[in-house]
């Protein structure tokens, strides 16, 4: 058989079917182009058109949110949910509220979800959804109308068993707690484990708001560790500057690392003295100012409107902020200035001509759905402590964090090895590890 034309087929049928789904078909050109191996060894799953059926998600559920701003205004935007593939657990994947949401982006997201989530070892499908909301600028008042507007219609698809969201950009502690107030008043049900990244004192799990940026953090070291290096000491540059990337910076810090950059969407920072947690937190967690106030607040800190964040020197780079932020020159000005290893916090941050760079000049490369995979198994761990009406200590959960990321760790390695590839593979080991374990629970639940 034939497995390249066959991967270019359903490749070209993704194209057809939904023209213009543009990060869709770049997530899932990744994943299709790591099958090759993979497939070689088990047509069965040709057969069976797993790939196919993979590559098309469950359920797509599009509606209006209609909300009222705070001068009367009536509002209306778009709201999604995608319920990809639920062969190994509920559908479970974060929310994102963002001006550039759209189906494309959610299918996107939804589909490395199938796969990261496969590869905590955990039972969760995947999934993802948002609006093109922009909270930015927006009063508590407008954020809660506009969330229980949002929840007015997806209430129905969800449930502890059925479809577990989350957070992602623009979705945080704040929103999901008025998601779940609304969930709690449609269906008068207390339903703990219907959303996870909850606040710690009515269901969270400690750890979860730290679980991406420092699951990151100890998939990057893991990386080093093969080649006998560590973070200590290492100069390292973080972009942007939520909740992954805060969570990033404080485990770089606590390992011994010094952060000097980070970045939002206005421009970046540079602090050669290392960037000052606590004023970060301030900035972006309270104050939620632009970047830029740092650079007000610290004498030793410099704001650049223009250029990238990457082309400060660093032996580190943890892209935190989006999708395509990490371009093919930016890696070659990496490269030129002695990257060691890049580690994605953030869903698909690297182009593929950019991962292209880093595979030459044989930097480590993480790719997020095993490098941030940290966030979804902490969720995982706040619905086994929902389901036991239980609630673990910070370091109880953090220690499973970090076993979880070592896990995935190795799985991608010896995966890769399997399949013929250098143990430093981490984008084969990854893709592959998640798909086996997916396509072994689809076979054996027939053609559903
Ligand atoms: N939260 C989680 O647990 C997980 C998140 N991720 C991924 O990590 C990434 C960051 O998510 P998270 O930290 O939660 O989100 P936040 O909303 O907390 O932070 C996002 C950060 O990225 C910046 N950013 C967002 N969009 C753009 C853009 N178009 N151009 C430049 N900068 C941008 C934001 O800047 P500004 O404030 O100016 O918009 C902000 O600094 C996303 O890719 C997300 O999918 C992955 C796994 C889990
Ligand atoms: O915690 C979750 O369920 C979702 C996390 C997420 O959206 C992601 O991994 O990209």
């Amino acid at each position: 058989m034939d497995v390249s034309a066959h991967i270019e087929a359903v490749y070209a049928d993704i194209c057809r079917r939904d023209p213009g789904e543009v990060e869709f078909h770049q997530a899932a050109q990744e994943v299709l182009h790591a099958m090759v191996p993979v497939l070689r060894a088990h047509p069965e799953y040709v057969e069976a058109r797993i790939l196919e059926r993979l590559c098309e998600p469950e359920r797509q559920i599009l509606f209006r949110v209609p909300w009222v701003d705070d001068r009367g205004t009536v509002r209306v935007n778009r709201g999604f949910r995608v319920e990809f593939n639920g062969a190994l657990g509920p559908y479970k994947g974060g929310l994102r509220f963002h001006p550039s949401v759209n189906l494309g982006i959610v299918k996107f997201l939804g589909f490395e979800q199938i796969f990261k989530n496969a590869l905590t070892g955990m039972a969760i499908g995947g999934g993802k959804g948002g609006a093109d909301f922009d909270p930015k600028g927006r009063s508590d008042a407008e954020v809660m109308r506009f969330c229980q507007a949002f929840m007015t219609e997806l209430y129905r698809h969800l449930g502890e068993h059925t479809d577990v969201p989350a957070g992602d950009i623009g979705v945080g502690g704040r929103e999901i707690g008025y998601l779940f107030g609304q969930y709690k008043r449609i269906t008068n049900r207390y339903e703990s484990g219907v959303l996870t990244g909850k606040p710690v004192g009515w269901g969270g799990s400690h750890a979860r708001t730290e679980a991406t940026g420092y699951g990151a953090v100890y998939f990057a070291q893991e990386m080093l560790a093969t080649r006998g290096l560590d973070l200590g000491e290492r100069r390292v540059v973080v972009s942007g500057s939520g909740n992954v990337a805060v969570y990033a910076v404080e485990k770089v810090h606590a390992l011994g690392g010094r952060v000097v950059a980070c970045s939002d969407s206005s421009g970046y920072l540079v602090d050669e003295d290392g960037i000052d947690l606590g004023l970060l937190k301030d900035v972006k967690e309270v104050r939620r100012e632009r970047i830029s106030a740092y650079a007000d607040a610290k004498p030793t800190a410099r704001f650049s409107a223009r250029g990238s964040v990457f082309d400060v020197p660093c032996e580190i780079a943890l892209p935190c902020a989006t999708q395509n932020e990490l371009r093919q020159q930016d890696a070659v000005a990496l490269v030129k200035n002695g990257v060691l290893a890049v580690a994605e916090g953030a869903n698909m941050p690297c182009t593929p001509e950019a991962v292209e760079v880093f595979r030459d000049a044989r930097v480590l490369f993480g790719p997020g759905k095993a490098a941030n995979a940290g966030g979804v198994a902490t969720s995982a761990l706040e619905m086994q402590q929902n389901a036991s009406r239980d609630s673990w200590t910070f370091e109880r959960t953090e220690d499973q964090l970090a076993a979880i990321m070592r896990q995935v760790h190795a799985q991608c390695r010896t995966t890769a090895e399997a399949y013929g590839a250098d143990a430093d593979d981490y984008v084969l080991g990854a893709n592959a590890a998640g798909f086996l374990r997916v396509a072994e629970a689809m076979t054996a639940q027939g053609v559903v």
